[in-house]
């Protein structure tokens, strides 16, 4: 703080339990209605295609993971906005594209959703409220209601799409147990926040002069190592803040590791969790400063023991905010701050 600066310090948001589960009970309830929508479409779609920006986008990389694991017949893909324009992938009356935004204004994604309304393909739509232009023309509109937590509001509605559509498509043993621990799912962030506090405002100590950190983590949970890494740190923060998959950092990256090297990693209950344990071995030996914030160690009470892994990036997610929420404090930079985004042209 300067001289000059008249702003009250920063300060770390507390944990508010009642906002954070009243923040999702609109997904929650959405999130039926899509799962029944999931089981109408099973036999009606040859291929999805995801469409979001930034953190939407990465949480429909854990959905992708997913997909890929039930070794549907399905073809899947994933898309920036603005190159799914650019590229024009195939669409016809089986093709189903899946948008998402929080803010449902984001202009590539509102572009690709007004593009798609003259194609002969279905469309699915995930945001807040009616009236935002990307609600306009869905086929298939989600809305989750103004909320704090829109991220995992968008996994919670498309997780439980998806829970339906597999198992109307080919049988899926998970399907009760993914739509039993989604109702769970708000209690499991504060649950996660509220154990992990302490420790979010002890590294925040720690880190809170470095400007540069890395960010490993491996199969769906990369979704998290990418929103905490980029959209919070980078973005809210502007630090140099570099996520990478566990499963690339033997290809070139790890070559920038030293004894003082920042690396957060990040590990989950998935089949790729071998990938980051590996890339941990390797930190453990070569930097003094690692982090390691490990799913297991995160209670997830009310998850189903079976589908754990697919909830881990969320609930580590919730206890990385904490590290934010203190590393804004302790640095004096709100989260709110940004000095290009909604403020400039681009
Ligand atoms: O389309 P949305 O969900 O409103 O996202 C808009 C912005 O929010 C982020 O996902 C995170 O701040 C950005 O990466 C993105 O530009």
């Amino acid at each position: 703080m300067t001289l000059t600066d008249t702003r009250p310090p920063v300060q770390a948001t507390p944990i508010d339990r009642d906002l954070i589960v009243s923040s999702l009970q609109g997904a929650l309830q959405a999130k039926n209605a899509a799962a029944h929508l999931g089981r109408n479409l099973a036999h009606q779609i040859d291929r999805i295609y995801f469409v979001a920006c930034g953190a939407p986008n990465r949480v429909m990389l854990g959905l992708e993971y997913w997909l890929d694991q039930a070794q549907t017949d399905l073809q899947v893909k994933r898309y920036f906005p603005a190159e799914f324009l650019a590229l024009a992938p195939r669409l016809d009356e089986r093709t189903l594209v899946v948008l998402a935004s929080k803010s449902g204004t984001t202009q590539e994604t509102v572009e690709a959703a007004q593009f798609l309304r003259d194609q002969p393909c279905r469309t699915l739509v995930v945001t807040t409220t009616a009236d935002k232009p990307l609600a306009q023309g869905a086929d298939h509109l989600f809305l989750m209601g103004e909320t704090e937590q829109a991220h995992t509001g968008i996994y919670i509605v498309l997780q439980g799409f998806l829970a339906g559509l597999l198992d109307g498509r080919q049988g899926y043993s998970l399907h009760d147990a993914v739509l039993r621990s989604l109702d769970a799912l708000p209690d499991v962030l504060v649950e996660s926040a509220e154990l992990s506090d302490a420790r979010g405002q002890a590294d925040a100590h720690t880190y809170k002069d470095d400007h540069t950190l890395y960010h490993l983590a491996s199969g769906p949970v990369f979704t998290t190592a990418y929103v905490f890494g980029v959209c919070m740190l980078m973005e809210m923060q502007w630090l140099h803040s570099v996520p990478f998959e566990a499963a690339e950092w033997f290809h070139g990256p790890f070559e920038i590791l030293d004894a003082q090297t920042p690396v957060m990693i990040l590990l989950g209950e998935d089949p790729s969790r071998p990938q980051a344990e590996r890339a941990l071995t390797f930190c453990q030996k070569y930097t003094d400063r690692l982090m390691v914030y490990d799913a297991r160690d995160l209670p997830m009470t009310g998850v189903d023991p079976e589908v754990r892994a697919l909830f881990a990036p969320y609930a580590l997610q919730a206890a990385l905010n904490r590290f934010a929420e203190h590393l804004a404090a302790q640095r004096n930079h709100s989260l709110d701050t940004r000095r290009y985004m909604w403020v400039t042209d681009y």
